[in-house]
């Protein structure tokens, strides 16, 4: 398994264009089960789950392919060799006679679950093997499938599979769905029930809906291909069904990714750096940027012009991210959007763990997803965690040490940490990282950072 040797101490300086969402792409690409028409995709990121959901989709009859079509948004990336561009993605849901999402494809990713509501709605049942995803807490699909049930649905558990079908004659009815949890909403159950309803008989009301960008994104998705949706980014979303639904008759892009922004701001934060960030979107990382603001970290928005001014909330924008002094200690409560986002708790600990004071952070998503705490005091720092919070005492420095990553947004954190660690740290298993970001070493690289792919 490959690692990261990261010798911390260089300031980042440079700038990094942020990618399409990995978690919008995913239940965007699963929405094409839902017509036989071709739906296509741009911005679409090259990470490993990314390439998991295409063979998911490819085992579930669809061609897919990189060509660009005329009527797709020009994108910044190059096309390659053969003409078409790696970005976009288009996928056609011709052969409707596959049913069967395989364990071994779905347990490599949480979104395979995404493929459950569109194959129940437009092929009348499903087959899909309980998702895998990563190791951060109970991850139940309890309420996936309670909104499916309410939808009409018979579903059973069948030796590590969800067995959905759709009542006699092979339409889903409209309902009303309360789709909350203990922990608040769910984003893929969302997406899931949303899906399946926008080709369901009659109206549903979601209550308690995601209200996560990316969730609105697949909203903005299914729109395009003729769906009838209204209070998208609300708690009540309603869906008014349609007989059918067609391809995108534009590309779609996919929003950029709020939580690989993030986890550069703090990347470049904790190095004392200076780096800009292209395509960053200001309007989904309120919570985070709220946060940062008061740790002490300055954001601001470069003008075409190169002058800086005030971020704003926009889908995408410029923005100059800097340090001048030690960081301020803050306390930092997880929550659903537009709450701060527990895929970004790992690396604000990361940068926490340097304050001039105490912090404290409350996981309120996923109680126990700490494991990046252990590696972190590996490194130094001083973390007692009590329940869902962690309590973080800041340290003059980290000091680097062989860690080994747990999952995709703990890896980030201790990427980030080894960035600003005095000597060397090597970060063991770096395929969660791959699941979810781009080259991150390549980037970081680019920014100045030592680090380099050990390859095994
Ligand atoms: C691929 C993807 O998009 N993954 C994201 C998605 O995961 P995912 O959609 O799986 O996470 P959910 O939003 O569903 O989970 C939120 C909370 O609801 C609970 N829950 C969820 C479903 C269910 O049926 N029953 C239930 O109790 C979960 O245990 C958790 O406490 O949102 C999470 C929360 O923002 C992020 O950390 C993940 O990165
Ligand atoms: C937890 C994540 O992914 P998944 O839901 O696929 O495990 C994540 O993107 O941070």
């Amino acid at each position: 398994m490959d690692s990261f040797l990261i010798t911390g101490g260089r300031p980042l300086r440079g700038s990094v264009r942020i990618n399409g969402a990995k978690n919008a792409c995913l239940p965007l690409m699963a929405c094409a089960l839902l017509t036989d028409k071709p739906v296509t995709l741009t911005n679409v990121p090259n990470l490993a789950d990314i390439r998991n959901m295409q063979r998911l989709l490819d085992s579930l009859g669809c061609s897919l392919s990189h060509a660009k079509p005329e009527a797709a948004e020009r994108s910044d990336k190059a096309p390659d060799q053969a003409g078409s561009s790696p970005d976009a993605l288009t996928i056609h849901a011709a052969d409707h006679s596959k049913v069967v999402a395989h364990y071994d494809i779905v347990r490599t990713m949480r979104a395979g679950i995404c493929v459950l509501g569109p194959l129940l709605a437009s092929r009348g049942k499903a087959r899909v093997s309980m998702p895998g995803g990563c190791a951060i807490g109970a991850r139940p699909v309890d309420l996936h499938l309670r909104g499916l049930e309410a939808l009409g649905a018979t579903i059973t558990l069948d030796a590590g599979y969800i067995v959905a079908e759709a009542p006699k004659g092979g339409r889903l009815k409209g309902a009303h769905i309360f789709l909350g949890g203990p922990n608040g909403s769910t984003a893929l159950g969302t997406a899931n029930v949303m899906s399946a309803a926008t080709l369901a008989q009659g109206t549903t009301v979601i209550e308690c809906a995601a209200c996560e960008p990316e969730i609105v994104d697949v909203g903005n998705l299914l729109l395009a291909m003729g769906a009838k949706i209204t209070g998208l980014g609300s708690p009540r979303i309603t869906i008014e069904g349609v007989d059918a639904l067609h391809g995108t008759p534009n590309a779609h892009p996919v929003i950029p990714d709020r939580i690989e922004a993030g986890t550069y701001l703090m990347a470049a934060a904790i190095t004392h750096g200076d780096v800009t960030l292209e395509n960053f979107p200001t309007d989904d990382l309120g919570a985070a940027l709220d946060r940062l603001h008061e740790i002490g970290v300055t954001i601001d928005r470069v003008s075409p012009d190169g002058s800086t001014s005030e971020i704003r909330n926009q889908k995408s924008e410029i923005v100059r991210v800097a340090v001048a002094r030690r960081l301020n200690p803050v306390q930092v409560v997880t929550q659903p959007h537009p709450g701060f986002p527990t895929d970004l708790q790992a690396q604000i600990m990361a940068l926490l763990t340097l304050a001039d004071g105490n912090a404290i952070i409350t996981e309120k998503i996923f109680p126990d997803r700490f494991l990046h705490v252990a590696e972190l005091q590996r490194m130094g720092a001083n973390i007692t965690r009590v329940g869902p919070s962690a309590m973080i005492t800041g340290v003059r420095e980290l000091v680097g040490a062989p860690v080994m990553a747990s999952d995709l947004r703990a890896s980030a954190g201790l990427v980030i940490a080894a960035l600003a660690a005095r000597g060397q740290t090597q970060v063991n298993r770096v395929y969660h990282l791959d699941r979810g970001y781009e080259q991150m070493e390549v980037t970081l690289q680019g920014l100045g950072a030592e680090i380099e792919r050990v390859k095994e």
